[in-house]
């Protein structure tokens, strides 16, 4: 078994208690780590309140810690192998997307070392003659960084990239399914030579761990993404600590085809909206709404497309499916199928889970014209498409708005003019024209309704990590007149 320490204060501890994590292609344990319990989580935010107002991180220039984040972005690229290595074989997720994914992290990376510098106050034009006043942007204090299992590296950079250009310091908590690659990344941390305690990263469990955490006195902002669920958990615990919080919650992203689309195109962008990372995306395009007349060629398309689907070992290269990252959620997708084909939803294709060991799940499309399926509302975070079919483009709009999501969608469609009234009317944080899960650090990324708040990606998450504060300076020499009435 491989083992992983944490990391608090700039030192890597083995932690309160451990626990195994799974290898999802085998479901065999195959690393030892140490789970972080309220004690830790203490000791991590003190850490962190420490490094915010007395340690070097706070004496540092805004070009000072650009130059840190800069060679964190190096590391990251250097180590960019070992760490899609190690997010591949704990979390099952295929190294021919971890690779290249944790490639672009740098990136992310250089993005913030980039703005940390560029983070400019204002100046009020004041209504008073004797008075000068600022708006200064300051970091925002401790920050608590509660991420799920996939995506990880990616999932953290949007939030520790922003949060170290604004000043923050941080405890991160890794997910309990598949942390390694986070913990190993704390290495990278270390060797960039941030001061301790600047970043911290545990692991540990939602209801010990993330909840001592989420509630903690001194964390002043929350950034978490995961489920609606947990999100709840998430506001009730930060009412004990008035915190701020951003939330990326996932979805049931629509993907509007019409007959005038490039076919082959949109097929294939739907197989990356639903099957890449095994579906397991919050932005994954779940809902097919295609014109009708087109329906039968796009399915034959798609069906053809899914079936050809390399399903296999998440480390070999030519794999496109791997597992899913947790026997847990192949028993959700399993069930909430179950209760689809129930209600009148028919099996186009898949549907089942392949024989053998790990947790995989065949991709598979669900034809729900005229159902009232759970496919079309709950989240899979699988490689599961739900179907239905429209007429007109505002029938279209509709069921593309009929849900309490709102992260991402996708439209199909050579025609401009349909194209700008479709991402006017779509109420989601992306619309995609004609490509889909296209994402970039120059390009805020968030939800609207359940889907969450806050912006992560772009200037906007950097603002999400800052707090103003207002100066008032009098320039005059005469003694202030009237002490009794407001001026
Ligand atoms: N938006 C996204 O990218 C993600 C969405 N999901 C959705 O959520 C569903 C459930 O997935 P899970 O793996 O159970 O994710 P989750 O939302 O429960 O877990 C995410 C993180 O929250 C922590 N957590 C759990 N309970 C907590 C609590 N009471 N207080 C503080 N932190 C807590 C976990 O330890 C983990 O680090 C999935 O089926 C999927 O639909 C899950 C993961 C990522
Ligand atoms: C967040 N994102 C795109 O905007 C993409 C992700 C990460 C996630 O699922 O949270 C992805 O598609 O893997």
């Amino acid at each position: 078994m491989q083992r992983f320490q944490y990391y608090i204060d700039g030192q890597f501890l083995d932690g309160e208690a451990r626990f195994p994590s799974v290898d999802p292609a085998t479901g065999k344990e195959w690393a030892d780590l140490p789970e972080a319990r309220e004690g830790d989580v203490d000791r991590a935010v003190k850490a962190a309140e420490q490094a915010l107002y007395n340690g070097a991180w706070s004496k540092m220039t805004a070009t000072q810690r650009g130059k840190l984040i800069y060679r964190l972005a190096d590391l990251v690229a250097a180590n960019a192998q070992k760490l899609a290595e190690l997010e591949t074989r704990d979390t099952g997720k295929i190294i021919r997307e971890t690779s290249a994914q944790i490639a672009y992290v740098a990136d992310y990376y250089r993005y913030y070392a980039g703005i940390a510098d560029k983070i400019e106050g204002s100046y009020l034009p004041i209504d008073k003659a004797d008075m000068d006043v600022w708006l200064r942007r300051e970091p925002i204090g401790v920050v608590a960084m509660v991420v799920p299992w996939n995506s990880q590296l990616f999932l953290s950079a949007v939030k520790i990239g922003p949060a170290l250009a604004a000043g923050c310091t941080m405890v991160v908590k890794a997910s309990e399914d598949g942390p390694a690659p986070l913990l190993e990344f704390a290495r990278l941390i270390h060797e960039a030579g941030f001061p301790a305690g600047v970043v911290n990263i545990i692991t540990g469990f939602g209801t010990s761990c993330g909840a001592a955490l989420s509630r903690h006195p001194k964390v002043a902002h929350i950034a978490f993404t995961g489920g609606p669920e947990t999100a709840r958990h998430i506001v009730r615990n930060s009412a004990e600590n008035l915190a701020s919080t951003s939330l990326e919650l996932g979805g049931k992203s629509p993907f509007i085809v019409f007959a005038d689309a490039d076919l082959e195109s949109a097929a294939n962008a739907q197989v990356a909206g639903i099957f890449a990372a095994t579906g397991q995306s919050c932005v994954a395009g779940s809902r097919l709404i295609v014109e009708r007349r087109i329906k039968d060629e796009f399915l034959t398309l798609l069906k053809g497309k899914a079936e050809a689907i390399r399903i296999g070992a998440p480390l070999d290269m030519a794999t496109e499916v791997g597992p899913l990252a947790t026997r847990r959620q192949q028993e959700h997708i399993a069930a909430l199928l179950d209760k689809s084909l129930q209600s009148g939803a028919r099996l186009i294709t898949g549907g089942h889970r392949p024989g053998g060991e790990g947790f995989y799940f065949a991709p598979t499309i669900l034809d729900c014209d005229g159902v009232n399926s759970p496919s079309l509302v709950n989240e899979f975070f699988g490689p599961v498409l739900s179907v239905v079919s429209f007429e007109t483009e505002s029938e279209a709009l509709a069921l593309a708005n009929d849900t309490h999501y709102g992260l991402a969608s996708g439209v199909f469609t050579q025609n401009l003019t349909r194209a700008h009234r479709l991402m006017k009317g779509i109420r989601a944080g992306i619309v995609w024209v004609n490509t889909y899960r296209a994402v970039s650090p120059i390009a805020p990324f968030g939800g609207f309704g359940l889907s969450g708040h806050g912006r992560e990606g772009g200037m906007a998450a950097v603002l999400d990590y800052t707090r103003t504060k207002t100066i008032w300076l009098r320039t005059s020499d005469d003694p202030i007149p009237d002490p009794f009435v407001m001026r």
